[in-house]
């Protein structure tokens, strides 16, 4: 690693390539992680065991949403690339189904234990290309292997049941088998833990996988490919193919068209849902759908507002608003509403630090790229044409990066873009309301159903709100609801199924129902 005209320029052997990478704040977390996140850069996909590349050769680069940095290239896979994988995850089904739960236990305690040992390298990877903090990239990186370590212990508990049978002479038992090969599609704003919270799951299942990490953020998949291997992790179980955002499409056809897959299981948006689901159709696929939200963050009159604070500011700011349950929706009634408004000013200002991930101090990363942060512009600005009032940011930051600066609109209302759309950045959109039944209703009139947060310190109110939420998870007085004992999953078009906690590895196990014919004996 050295210094170049104010940059810190790393050399990174990637593949045998040599790859340059350069930032002017990668230093800390480059010093924090060694030099050791070469070893973890691929640039080769990985299939049946084997770092490969597109059959045809093309690559696409990965860039730092910060920078603009070219951080290296990998294989932009096709179709056929695709299919390729699929037979290699189909054949090492026959032998993965097979084996013991405990081995598979075994194998995934080994994955956690590794990604825990290089959780610095890890989470250098993610800042470097999708731009978190480092700090949230932690956070990440042990989100991440908790998921391995869950369902490690979740493996050998797939119990099935044996039901009393109506006649004399049968016998009835409900057994839980692997579905079979599973396909996943994940998103780029939790490169690690979106693929671990469904891969955990799958494998501890008996199933095998072929996974397409988004095209922004695919070093981070790569990476723990690495490591599974090093668990012992047979060839052929996990395998990743990377593409551009050009080759996404087609991979996904593939993935929901070929009969030897027997589930997708997405996370993203609800449109790209939708069209998976539609394809799906074909081939009647299993399928797990982890799609968008539009979560409501209610504040009632009695609730205790600096909690309500320190709440709205996670709920609304982690990963700069780029996660599927943020708060998007800010509903304060009207007794606390200017109080709030100011204390929340208040903590934006005083908490809030926008800039590169590995700057010490910054909690603000950048958004994922130009399109993210002209679309967060043109919601605030439209508001702001239809009467909502900027208290604090509403610009982009000024220079280089894709950066947005933290924003507060009051005086928004439930029929402005900003309330109907999924914001996906830093703006807290703040509406006043009268009555509880006002609140559950706008909370509740939208077609997302993913998660939802409200403030009380009424007792009777708590229970009546979270049963009356239309939302797969509520936060009742806390935000930070997620982790992998959580049952994760969303409500009308948020998506189907559920992901971590009790039930999450049902996902990955068809029910089989066995009825035995006994001789009875006169
Ligand atoms: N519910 C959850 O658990 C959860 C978690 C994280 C993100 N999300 C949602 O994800 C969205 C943000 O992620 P995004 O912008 O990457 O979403 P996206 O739907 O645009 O992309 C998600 C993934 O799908 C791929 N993709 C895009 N078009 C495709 C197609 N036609 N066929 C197959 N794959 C295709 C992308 O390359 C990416 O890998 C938000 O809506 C967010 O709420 C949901
Ligand atoms: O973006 C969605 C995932 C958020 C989480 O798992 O906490």
């Amino acid at each position: 690693m050295y210094l170049v005209g104010g940059f810190v320029t790393s050399k990174v052997y990637s593949g045998g390539a040599l790859l340059l990478v350069k930032s002017r704040n990668l230093f800390p977390a480059l010093r924090m992680a060694s030099t050791n996140v070469a070893a973890l850069q691929k640039d080769k996909a990985y299939v049946d065991g084997k770092w490969v590349s597109a059959k045809s050769g093309k690559t696409f680069e990965v860039t730092n949403p910060s920078t603009g940095a070219v951080l290296g290239s990998v294989p932009d896979m096709d179709r056929s690339d695709a299919q390729a994988a699929v037979d290699a995850a189909y054949k090492s089904f026959q032998s993965w189904k097979t084996t013991l739960p405990k081995e598979r236990s075994d194998i995934l305690r080994r994955w956690f234990e590794l990604c825990v040992k290089h959780k610095k390298e890890l989470a250098t990877l993610i800042t470097l290309e999708m731009g978190k903090s480092y700090p949230e990239s932690e956070g990440e990186i042990a989100y991440s292997a908790n998921f391995l370590e869950w369902y490690s212990e979740e493996a050998r508990r797939t119990y099935g049941h044996v039901t009393p049978s109506s006649a004399q002479n049968k016998r009835v038992m409900v057994i839980k088998q692997p579905v079979g090969v599973v396909a996943m599609i994940t998103p780029w704003n939790f490169p690690s833990a979106m693929l671990t919270r469904k891969m955990g799951a799958a494998l501890a299942a008996g199933c095998t996988v072929v996974a397409r990490p988004a095209e922004d953020t695919p070093l981070s998949a790569l990476a723990l490919c690495q490591l599974a291997e090093q668990a012992g992790v047979p060839p052929g179980v996990v395998n990743v193919v990377t593409s551009s955002r050009d080759n996404a499409s087609p991979i996904g056809k593939e993935f929901c068209e070929n009969p030897l897959i027997s589930k997708i299981s997405f996370t993203g948006s609800c449109n790209v849902g939708k069209t998976l689901l539609s394809q799906c159709a074909s081939t009647v696929k299993k399928t797990s759908m982890e799609l968008g939200g539009n979560a409501p963050f209610i504040v009632f009159d009695s609730a205790d507002v600096d909690k309500a604070i320190q709440g709205v500011m996670f709920a609304k700011f982690r990963v700069t608003g780029q996660t599927c349950i943020c708060a998007n929706r800010i509903l304060v009634q009207e007794g606390v509403y200017d109080k709030f408004v100011q204390a929340l000013a208040k903590a934006i200002d005083s908490q809030l630090k926008v800039g590169d991930g590995f700057e010490p101090g910054v909690t603000q990363g950048p958004l994922i790229n130009k399109r993210a942060v002209d679309k967060v512009e043109s919601l605030v600005n439209s508001s702001v044409d239809q009467g909502a009032k900027v208290v604090v940011g509403g610009t982009r930051k000024e220079g280089a990066g894709n950066f947005y600066n933290p924003t507060l609109l009051r005086d928004v209302t439930t029929e402005m873009s900003v309330s109907t759309e999924e914001i996906f950045g830093p703006v807290a959109a703040c509406i006043k309301f009268k009555t509880e039944e006002e609140a559950v209703t706008i909370a509740n009139s939208t077609r997302y159903g993913l998660a939802s947060y409200f403030y009380t310190n009424d007792i009777s109110q708590s229970y009546r709100v979270s049963e009356a939420l239309e939302f797969g998870m509520v936060g009742v007085n806390e935000s930070a609801m997620t982790s992998p004992e959580t049952t994760f999953g969303g409500w009308k078009e948020s998506g189907l199924g559920t992901e971590g906690g009790k039930y999450g590895i049902d996902e990955y196990l068809a029910l089989k129902n066995i009825c035995y014919g006994i001789q009875h004996k006169a």
